[in-house]
Parts: C-alpha cells; structure tokens; sequence
C-alpha cells in the first residue's frame, strides 16, 4: 500500500449513504492504509489525526465511489455507430457485425481504457463488465486503479474470442482462476441473454456459480419482443425458463428488466435477486420501462448501469441516476417516485449487494475500501445548496467531480487522471474511429 493511502479528507458535506438520506456538515473521513478507519467532525479529526495528510474539500460533496453495474467497456469505439433503431436489428444488422469485424485483444484493450477514462472523471469507481476478453479489460482496470467485476460471458455463437459453449466456459474459468484473489478485480458469470445461450450451457453455469460463489450477470426481459420469442420457443417466459435451469437464486443480475409481471417482481424480491436499471440505453432503444417503484416497494435490490456507450451514448452514471429519477415520476404519476436518497442508493450501495462487495464497497463507513468521490458544488448552476444529495443528481452532475479515490489511491486529482494519459487514450480511439468509419456495417446493404 502506498503512502498516499492514508489520509484524511475533510469535506464540506459528507454522502456515507449510510445511514440512507444522511448529510454530515464539515466532517473527515479518516484513511489508513486504504481503509476508512473512522468518519467524524472535521474539528475533532483535524486534532486526533494530526499526523496525517489533510486533504481540504471545503466546497466538496464527499460520497462512496460510484458503481456501474452493467455496462460493456470495450463498446466506446462503437460509440455513436448506429443510433435510431431498435434493439434487434440494431445487434443483428450493425453491432454484431461490426464487432465480428473488428473485435479482439487491442479493440476491447483500447476501448476499455477510453471507457476506463471517461468512468473515472465520471466518479466512477467500479464497473460490472460483459464482452469479449475479458482479461483485457481485467488488465486495463487493474492498471488504472479501477476495481472491476468482469464477466465471464457465454453466448451460443462463436466469435474471435471463442469457438462454442464450453470454450467460452473454459476460457471464462481460466480468467477467474488467473485474477482470483486481486484487490480489485472480481470476475462474474456473464451469459450474454435468454435468447442467445441454450439450457445446456444456463444449466452449467448455474452450476459453477455455486460451486465458485460468484454472481451471474444477464441480460433480461429487456424487451417485449424477446419475451413473446420465449414464449413461442420454449413455452415459457425467460424469468421461468432461467428459474428452471436453476439461475434464480441471489446470485442473478437480471439487466434491464423493461417486462415483469407482478409475480415475477414478487419472485425476484423472495430469491433476493438483483435488478441492473438502465434507463438511457431502455429508452435510446424504445426497449421499454423498468418498473423502478415496484421493484423498489417490492424490496427488490437495485443497482443502476448505463449499459454500453454504442446504446447510451455516454458512460455517465449521475445522468443516468437524473434520467431514472425522471423517468420513474413520469411513468408512475408520482412526483415522490424514486427520491434522491435512493437514486443515490442504486449507485453505491444497491450495485455493490449486487455485485456481493457489500462488506467491501458502497457506502463511507468504517472498514470498507476508501473508494470515494469528491463533487464541487461551488459553480453557479449549483448553487444554492439547499439539498446536497438532490443537488449532485439534479444539478451538478459529472462535471462537478474532481477527486477520485480507489482504495485510498487517487486517480483523480483536482480533475487530472492520474493513472491514464488522456490524450493517448483519445489518440489511439481516433485511429480506431477512422478503421471502423471507413467500414460499412449495415449487414443488409450489401
Ligand atoms: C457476449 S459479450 C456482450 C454482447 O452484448 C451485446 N450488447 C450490448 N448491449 C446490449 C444490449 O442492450 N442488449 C443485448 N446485448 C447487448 C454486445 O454488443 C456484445 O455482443
Ligand atoms: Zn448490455
């Protein structure tokens, strides 16, 4: 652990998220070796822990580090490639075959570090992946200091990173065997959805997901369409058929979630099942509407992605929180839908039971990991400061962070990247832009 890792930060408002809706004036979050060691007044730390670094925040939000709990890093080069259309012809015709084109070790290498950039000046500590090698991503976050949990994918079709189901298994076992025990990289199953992988492989992977205690990540019920496909394949809905084969259980990362009956949001809620909100990327595909209240009442454990950037079109995880908020309002005609606190809930704490970094990560308390996010809400469309959990969603957003910490390291420093270089990061994703643009990925235009 590095000296920088002990510390303490004294904020101008303090986020711990728990106790939920709490906002501590002038307090300090005390950092040794990495971990918040206590979270008190700012007068009191300023004499106890006199010793240490004092880092100032006086016109900051402090709140836990922000988790992205579905998204597909490498997918920042697709970004912007084929917006306006819905989610199956826009996998089938565009996505699919631009990745079959050009998806390997250096594309998901180069895009998870653009992705990688984009997340941390977005207050984005931890991310839950899905794509092709994984082990580059894995790489790519341990490097920048991120901690990420990456997927172990499966999907019936092979691809340039494996051939069928079991070498997809094989190679997913093999990535969770090589970073078992990293600080921060954490794997999960990651079936890709319902419609693309069969019993068989479902039946497996549920299997191993007990046998080595890790999550599994899916996409589900994302549209009407792939639920009356279901239907008509198998007789029943994707939820059914995945309980079946044994997937509901603690462990499921169901992502999207646009189609549930109340019987299912009563299912997911006595399993203790997760749900992966991802608004932007549900309405730029016109996929539908995540039920946010009633999964919420329901009990149902809610974290919240912003899905790739090739069907968002950022990885900006406040705007995402903004858009639920908004989004859940509407759709229940209920201005009290989906308040502050617990928008902020979905970003923190909510993604890190998800994802079963609970104890670790999720919220400022004592003996969890120092991953932190200062916001300054000094900047006149901040102002005034009525609300600081309200201000940061509604207000402030990305452009306000400014300091990032990853267990006590900081890999934003008064805006700067610390671990990164930026513009090579950008330079390499224009030579990818200028590869994939003077493609044509449109699949029927011949
Ligand atoms: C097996 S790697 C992940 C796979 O998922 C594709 N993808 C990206 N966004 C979505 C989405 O919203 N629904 C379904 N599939 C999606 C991505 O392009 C990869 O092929
Ligand atoms: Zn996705």
């Amino acid at each position: 652990m590095n000296d920088s890792a002990s510390f303490v930060a004294h904020a101008r408002w303090l986020i711990p998220v728990e106790p939920a809706g709490r906002v501590l004036d002038h307090h300090a979050v005390v950092v040794r070796d990495g971990r918040i060691l206590a979270v008190l007044p700012s007068a009191q730390a300023r004499e106890q822990f006199a010793d240490l670094v004092q880092v100032e925040l006086p016109r900051h939000a402090l709140i836990p580090g922000l988790i992205n709990a579905h998204t597909h890093a490498a997918m920042t080069l697709l970004r912007g490639l084929a917006d306006d259309l819905p989610l199956m012809p826009w996998l089938q015709q565009h996505i699919w075959p631009a990745e079959q084109r050009f998806v390997g070790p250096q594309f998901v290498r180069d895009g998870s570090a653009l992705a990688a950039a984009e997340m941390i000046q977005a207050g984005v500590t931890c991310f839950s992946d899905m794509y092709f090698f994984g082990e580059e991503t894995a790489q790519v976050a341990a490097a920048a200091g991120m901690r990420a949990v990456i997927g172990l994918i499966a999907i019936d079709f092979p691809s340039a990173y494996a051939a069928d189901a079991d070498d997809y298994l094989r190679k997913g076992i093999a990535l969770h065997d090589a970073w078992r025990g990293h600080v921060l990289i954490r794997t999960a199953f990651a079936p890709h959805a319902p419609y693309t992988v069969s019993d068989e492989p479902l039946r497996r992977i549920a299997t191993f997901a007990e046998e080595l205690d890790l999550p599994l990540h899916i996409h589900l019920h994302e549209t009407a369409h792939e639920v009356a496909e279901s239907e008509a394949r198998y007789g029943m809905r994707p939820l059914e058929r995945l309980a079946q084969l044994g997937l509901l259980s603690p462990r499921l990362i169901g992502v999207h979630a646009t189609q549930l009956l109340a019987g299912e949001i009563a299912s997911l809620a006595a399993q203790g099942a997760s749900i992966v909100h991802c608004p932007e990327s549900n309405m730029k595909l016109a996929s539908g509407t995540c039920p946010l209240p009633a999964l919420l009442a329901a009990g149902v454990n809610v974290a919240i992605g912003t899905d790739g950037a090739a069907s968002n079109n950022d990885l900006d995880l406040l705007g995402e929180l903004k858009t639920a908020g908004l989004l859940a309002k509407l759709g229940a005609a209920d201005a009290a839908a989906a308040p502050a606190p617990a928008l902020l809930h979905m970003a923190t704490l909510g993604g890190a039971r998800a994802l079963g970094l609970d104890e670790e990560i999720g919220s400022l308390v004592p003996g969890k990991a120092a991953d932190m996010v200062a916001l300054d809400l000094s900047a006149p469309h901040c102002q005034p400061v009525h609300d600081p959990i309200s201000q940061i969603i509604y207000a402030a957003g990305r452009e306000a962070v400014t300091d990032v910490w990853v267990a006590g390291r900081r890999l934003l420093h008064e805006r700067r990247l610390t671990t990164l270089d930026a513009a090579a990061i950008v330079a390499k994703t224009a030579e990818w832009g200028e590869r994939i643009g003077a493609a044509d990925h449109n699949q029927d235009s011949g």
